[in-house]
């Protein structure tokens, strides 16, 4: 489903990020560790098709994403996959309902008001819908955030850095619903952190431990 070989990004002559190969099946977890600077953003990124690899490939379903022009690879990506980002990037002047209509409109399709209904009301958000971002916790904007992921059914699941920032009880919250939201739709899924604490929450999850990034 999600295979790297010989995988590699250079930003600049000095900074190059290299990635061992792998391979999973669809449905499969993989959590992506590493100390900071040592590639996980990036990863997430070339998987997304947000970056290009400068040398190797990453492969989605067989598709060759680096391979796909932009227009194609935003097409892709939309049918494709969900993001859940670590800066949240929720509309601030929007309510949880129209930021959640967002990628319909983005995609250019109509809005499924009864899907939209369906995930918030899943994920214990439905009371939500007239809430401006400001008015929300930092666990129920994680909620709406992972609610927009999921809403067109993606097959392939980033999420990078969930639980930044959370305490205990929110972190273990946040990875279960992903966990869940992934088990239940078949999705494959990818969480990428430096917080030793989802190892333990991410049961049976392959590991990716990215090599400390070199001095410059
Ligand atoms: N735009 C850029 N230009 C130059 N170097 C960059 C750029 N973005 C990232 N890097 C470098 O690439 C390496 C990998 O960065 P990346 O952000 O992927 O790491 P990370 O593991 O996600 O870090 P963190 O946990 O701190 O978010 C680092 O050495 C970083 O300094």
């Amino acid at each position: 489903m999600l295979e790297f070989q010989n995988l590699r990004h250079r930003y600049t002559p000095q900074v190059e990020v290299r990635f061992p190969d792998l391979r999973l099946a669809h449905g499969d977890h993989l959590l992506v560790l590493g100390a900071s600077g040592s590639g996980k953003s990036t990863l997430l990124a070339l998987i997304a098709g947000l970056l290009s690899p400068t040398s190797g490939h990453v492969r989605v379903e067989g598709t060759d994403v680096g391979s796909l022009r932009a227009s194609a690879r935003d097409a892709w990506r939309g049918a494709t996959l969900g993001f859940v980002p670590q800066r949240l990037h929720l509309s601030p002047s929007l309510s949880v309902r129209r930021n959640l209509e967002l990628p319909f409109v983005c995609a250019g399709e109509h809005v499924d008001g009864p899907r939209i209904a369906t995930v918030m009301d899943h994920l214990g958000i439905g009371a939500l819908a007239h809430r401006r971002p400001h008015e929300l916790s930092v666990g129920q904007a994680h909620r709406v955030a992972l609610a927009r992921a999921l809403l067109r059914e993606p097959r392939l699941i980033l999420a990078d850095e969930p639980t930044a920032s959370l305490d205990d009880e929110a972190a273990t919250d946040a990875l279960g619903l992903l966990r869940q939201a992934a088990t239940e739709t078949g999705a494959t899924l990818v969480v990428a952190t430096h917080d030793r604490r989802v190892t333990d929450w991410l049961p049976g999850a392959h590991v990716l431990r990215l090599a400390a990034a070199p001095a410059p």
